[in-house]
Formats: structure tokens, sequence, C-alpha cells
């Protein structure tokens, strides 16, 4: 069974259809990430998932139970990450975390091993509004989990982080579906969905454009490699000469040789002695969106 079916999930408001007719299917303990600029409908979307927001047509089922009308049997195998906006004020970190576990007659011990998990230990006293960004976004993945659901959904879990604090959280997501749990997780950061997911669906305009692996949506994009040499490295002519290299550059980086067969380019590099600071790029999601819609990426 699968952990979470949505079909043809519908959410317009006035003019705007903020989520076309989109399906998707999730399986038991699979990493699933929503990417997708600013405005693609993937919070909407999530929040119909949820059973928080009412779809206009569409079903969604998660662990098997219809989600709308709010379904009571579900609410504890579920997690949802809140907004940190959402915390009750002037709660400590410790309070906060603590009402949550008693909403679902959790043992406070077990809130406490939470706080340490997501090391705020040495925060417990603090309140929740003097906590860093980075800080209250684990506390909001804390609460989501401290009840130890079978789903899990994040949106957007390292929205306005620095890339310390986002790498930082990106440890503990990644250690979350080791237990099986399931996770879906919207974000517009192309490089976090590449790291944590094992699928990824592309979502724009409020429709999910294609879902696959990140290496698989890479590789069906069938885009060249761009390996740069460091300056001086190797000939602009002399590069052109390689068999399999289509273009050559210089860049500040040095001289870039698009070629579709870089294990052989890399070979002859080699066998010249001119692999000097090379790196070989391959495509990246980025070039997967603008394959499909057309447009740069901007998140
Ligand atoms: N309650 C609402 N009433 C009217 N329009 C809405 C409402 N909620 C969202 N929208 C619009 O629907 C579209 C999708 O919004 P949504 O928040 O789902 O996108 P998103 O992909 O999550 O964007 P972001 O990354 O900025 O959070 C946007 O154009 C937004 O302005």
């Amino acid at each position: 069974m699968a952990a979470i079916e949505v079909l043809d999930l519908t959410k317009t408001y006035g003019e705007l259809q903020a989520v076309d007719a989109v399906s998707l299917e999730v399986a038991e303990g699979e990493f699933v990430g929503i990417l997708g600029p600013n405005g693609a409908g993937k919070t909407t979307l999530l929040e119909m998932v949820e059973g928080l927001r009412r779809p206009d047509a569409g079903t969604a089922t998660v662990l098997g139970l219809p989600v709308w009308p709010r379904n009571a049997d579900l609410l504890p195998r579920m997690g949802v990450q809140l907004q940190a906006s959402a915390f009750f004020e002037r709660l400590t970190a410790r309070e906060q975390l603590h009402t949550f576990a008693s909403l679902y007659a959790v043992p406070s011990a077990t809130a406490d091993e939470w706080l340490e998990r997501v090391g705020l230990d040495d925060k417990a006293g603090t309140r929740v509004e003097d906590l860093s960004g980075g800080q209250a976004q684990r506390l909001s993945i804390a609460c989501a989990l401290v009840h130890d659901p079978d789903v899990v959904f994040l949106d957007e879990p390292t929205a306005a982080l620095d890339p310390q604090a986002r790498r930082n959280l990106w440890d503990l997501l990644s250690g979350l579906n080791n237990s099986g749990r399931t996770v879906v997780l919207t974000t517009h950061y192309m490089d976090e969905a590449e790291v944590l997911c094992d699928r990824v669906a592309i979502m724009d305009s409020g429709r999910i454009l294609q879902v696959d692996s990140p290496a698989a949506l890479i590789r069906r994009l069938d885009a060249p490699a761009r390996i740069t040499v460091a300056p001086g490295a190797v000939g602009l002519e002399e590069a052109r000469g390689i068999a399999a290299v289509d273009d050559v550059q210089e860049s500040v980086d040095g001289v870039v040789l698009t070629t579709r067969d870089p294990a052989h380019v890399v070979a002859r590099l080699a066998e010249r002695d001119q692999l000097d600071g090379v790196r070989v790029q391959t495509g990246t999601l980025e070039d997967v969106f603008l394959d499909l819609t057309g447009r740069e990426y901007r998140a």
C-alpha cells in the first residue's frame, strides 16, 4: 500500500488555478520533495494532503485513509511541521515541546529526548521568541515528530536559514526516514531536493511536471557535461582537437570543454597529464527545470 495517494487534487482561488489536477503516489518509507519556485502551489498542495485545506476536486489518502473531512484517526499518525510563527507565545522551548507531547499523551521524558536530538537541550529554558531562525525550525520539527508519526510533512523547513544552519538541518532531516518514516517536504532549494530526496516532484504553476529521482531527472535531460581544467593546463586549439569535444571556451576558472562523452575526454587529458584542477559538471535540477518550463529557475 502506498503511504500517500493523491488523485487529481485541484484548488482554485478566484481566477487562479493554484493546484491543477495533481496526482502523486508516495511509497512507505520514501522521502519525496516537492520542488518549485515561489507561488508554484506547493503549500496549497501540501495542506490539502495534510487535510488542512479542502480541495475543490480530487482526493488524497494517507495510510489508506481519506484526509478530508479531517480524520481524527489519522492525526496521531501524521506529523505536520508548524511554521515558527504558530508557536505558543512566551513558552520556553521545553514547555512548547511538552505541550505538544501532552496533546498526544507522550511522556515528558520522550519530549526531552527530542529536545536533545534536535540539539536544543541547551536552549530548553529559552523562550520561543528568543530562539534563532534555525533553532526555531529545529523546535518546530521536534514538535512534528514528538509523537512518533509514520508520515511527516515539512513545509520549507530550511527557508530563511543561513547556509550553515541549512546544512545542519539537512543532517537531521536525512536521519528522519532511516527509521522507516515517510517524509514529504516542500522546498524551493534545488540542492536541498537533490541531497535529501529519493524522488523529487518538480512543480510549476499548479502542476507537477515530472517526478523521479534527482539522478534520473538529470539523466533524462541528456545534457552535455562541462569539463573545466586550470587556466593554461591545455591550449584552446589542442582542446578543440580532442575527439568528442563539442565546444571549448575560456572562462575565469580555466578552459571549459563541452562534451557528451566526459569519460573519453578525461582519459585523453589524463594521457597528456593535463588534469590540473579538473572539474566535471553534469546537468543539474536547474537544467531540468529550464528544459521543462523554458524558464530559468528563480527560487
Ligand atoms: N488563501 C489564498 N487565497 C488566494 N490566493 C492564494 C491563497 N493561498 C495561496 N494563494 C495563491 O496561490 C498560489 C500558490 O500559492 P502557494 O503558497 O501554494 O505556493 P508555494 O509554491 O507554496 O509558494 P511559496 O514557495 O512562496 O510558499 C500563489 O499564487 C498564491 O498567491
